[in-house]
Formats: structure tokens, sequence, C-alpha cells
């Protein structure tokens, strides 16, 4: 952002001194103008890139109960999109050119509904329009939400620049670097450099990119699987270690392997469409590994405890917007560790339990 301000703005201001105070066009200045711009601005389409859509960005965002609801429909067309996506983000209204079922590739924008705009006037494809649509009765002088899509805390944050009490779907994340502090805090780096290798050629889902550079952990306190797969990998002893990384080698799902480990270790039927299940994962080793991990995440907020935040929220009033939501984010992620640990601990526990009885889990690999 600092490059773009001394490229597009600085020349500005020096092409012009008299005209252009400099005190306005100052990098604060810049950045203040960027951010209202970003949080009210839509992605229209591949063509046309971001832009400000008149109206639409009137509305406040609200969780999972809006009251106004944005949909594309083209005046040709019977049936309508929705321009928001269950995980996804309302402010990408190129959404309604992917979902249009006649033809995927088609790329209209609905905002210039005015046939000749530059776009539909080349391809002659039909222009589409939004239409924004009353979904619930709202009494007069009440406020009318929008929601802007399925958004945790720390992005509403950083994109909008609030947050929200008891958001569903708040998230913490754990970076991989963490999880690498508490490997090498075990083990050698050139240990874990080889066991965190031979867990990207594993890939379990095939969802995880190759640079995923953290893991989340849901507002119920679960970790995605990707973590419980790199800690369960970090932990495996030398030898079968060895025969996971040479059957990588040879075998044509990739994803099986780990499975096939599994299966062996638990005593249980792997097929094919067999899908590793959490629970087979969470050893009392991978268990600890979660409330290390916890640790280490919960020392990035400093020495106050959740209960000093909690109390400095409730002193904080709603005109220091900065700290009312730096808190709130705080406090909801510390909130999930809490669950986290629960979640660690419970494992932990049923591990020790079986182990007691000398039961096998006898827990099954999910089927697709
Ligand atoms: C698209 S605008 C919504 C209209 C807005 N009130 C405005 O100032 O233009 C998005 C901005 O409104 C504010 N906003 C939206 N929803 C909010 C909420 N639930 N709580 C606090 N601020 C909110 C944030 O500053 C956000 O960046």
């Amino acid at each position: 952002m600092y490059e773009d301000w001394k490229e597009n703005i600085l020349p500005l201001v020096y092409l012009a001194p008299q005209s252009l105070n400099p005190s306005s066009f100052s990098v604060k200045e810049y950045f203040a103008a960027r951010s209202l711009i970003a949080s009210r601005s839509f992605q229209i389409d591949e063509y046309h890139g971001f832009g400000m859509v008149p109206l639409a960005d009137l509305f406040n965002h609200k969780t999972g109960a809006e009251d106004v609801h944005f949909t594309s429909v083209s005046p040709n067309q019977e049936y309508e999109d929705d321009v928001d996506s269950e995980n996804g983000d309302n402010n990408e209204l190129s959404k309604i050119s992917s979902h249009d079922k006649r033809d995927s590739t088609c790329e209209n924008s609905y905002i210039h509904s005015d046939s000749e705009s530059d776009y539909s006037s080349v391809t002659g494809e039909d222009p589409m329009m939004l239409q924004m649509i009353m979904v619930r009765e709202v009494k007069s002088g009440d406020e009318v939400f929008n929601t802007y899509g399925s958004l945790g805390n720390a992005a509403l944050l950083h994109r909008y620049g609030f947050t929200e009490a008891n958001n569903p779907f708040d998230i913490v994340n754990i970076d991989l670097e963490l999880v690498l502090k508490w490997g090498c805090s075990l083990f050698s780096s050139r240990y874990c450099r080889a066991r965190l290798s031979l867990w990207r050629r594993i890939n379990i889902s095939g969802s995880v990119s190759e640079n995923s550079e953290y893991f989340e952990v849901s507002s119920d306190g679960e970790p995605e699987l990707e973590l419980l797969t790199l800690l369960y990998i970090m932990l495996l002893p030398d030898d079968t270690c060895h025969k996971l990384d040479i059957s990588i080698c040879t075998a044509d799902k990739v994803s099986a392997n780990i499975g096939m480990i599994l299966a062996e270790k638990h005593d249980i039927t792997w097929s094919t469409s067999s899908e590793i299940s959490k629970d087979l994962l969470l050893t009392e080793k991978v268990c600890r590994a979660l409330l290390a991990l916890a640790d280490i995440r919960e020392s990035c907020y400093g020495s106050k405890s959740i209960d000093e935040d909690v109390e400095a929220l409730e002193r904080c009033c709603m005109t220091e917007r900065k700290l009312y939501h730096s808190l709130m984010l705080r406090i909801s992620e510390r909130r999930i560790l809490e669950k986290f640990r629960t979640y660690a601990t419970a494992g932990a526990q049923s591990q020790t339990f079986q182990d007691a009885n000398g039961t096998s889990t006898k827990k099954r690999l999910k089927k697709h």
C-alpha cells in the first residue's frame, strides 16, 4: 500500500503543490481513504474488477439475520441467482457470473444495466441487474441490515473495521510457524522439516494448498483435520514414518497411505472410499501437542489474562471503537482457544480410558 501511495499519489503532490495541500495527501490520509473505499466496494466481475455500487453499500452487516438480500437477475432470465455464497463474501458480486446456470463462462455485469455498457456491448451478452429484496419485515424507523457473508471477527475487523459478539463464524488461526516452534522444542529442525515435507506430500483432503501457512480452529474449538494430520506425522515413530514415506512413493492415491497406517494400528478395515476420521488421529500425544499449541497461541496475547480483557471491554466505551473491537476480537479468539483446550483434554481422556480398559478404539473410517 505504501508503494502504491509513493507511485500514484506522491507524484501528484509534487506536480501541483499549490493546489494540493500535501498534508491532505499523506500516507495516513491515503490509508484512511483506501479503507473507506475497500469496505464499501464490490468485486463486479473479472472484466470490471472492483467498483462502487450506488445504494448497495448502504447497509450495515448482521451475521445470519439479514433484512435485505441481494440477488442478480438478467432481464431475459426466469430465475434469480443469489449474490452471496454459503461461506463467501457478499462483496463478490462476480459470484453471479460463475453461478449463471446457462453459461458458466458468461461474465456479464449486471451493474451496468445499460445495454450500451462497455462489456456487454462488446460481447453482445445480456447485462445483469442487481435486485435488493426485503426478506424480513422491518418496522418503520428500524435499521435495515444486509449480511456481508459468513465471516469471523478477524476478517470483519480486517476488512470492515468492526467485530460482532457471539459470532458463530469466528475462528482462530494457528500459524504453521507456531506448529514448527512447538516441533522444534521437542525435535531437531531437520527432523521437523522432513516431517513437514512428508505431510505436504500427503495432503489428506486435497484441499490444502502447498503454501497454506495456517490452520483454522472453528468456533466450537475443533481444529482442522490437516493440523491433526501434521501433528500425527510429527509424532510418528521413525520406522512407521519410513514405511509411510515409502508407500507414498509407490501408491496411486496418496491420502490412502495414512489411512492404511491408521487402519493397521486400530485393527479396522480400510477401503479406498474411506475418509480419515479425526478421532483416529487424536492419540494421547497429539492431544498433548494440541494443548501445547494452545499455550503457544495464547502467549501471543501477552501477559494479560482473558478476565482482564473482559474487564477492560466492560470499562471501554463505544466511542473508543478501535479499542472496543480489538478487545472483542481478543476475547472471542481466547474463548475459542478455551474450547480448543477442552477438545484436546477430552481427546486425551478418552485415549487414557481406552488404554486403561485395554479396548481397541474400533472407530470406523468414515465412508465418503
Ligand atoms: C458498506 S458500509 C455500511 C454502511 C455504513 N454504515 C457506512 O458508513 O457507509 C460498511 C461499514 O459500515 C460499518 N459497519 C457495517 N456493519 C457494522 C456493524 N454491524 N457494526 C459496526 N459497524 C458496522 C463499518 O465501518 C463498515 O466498514
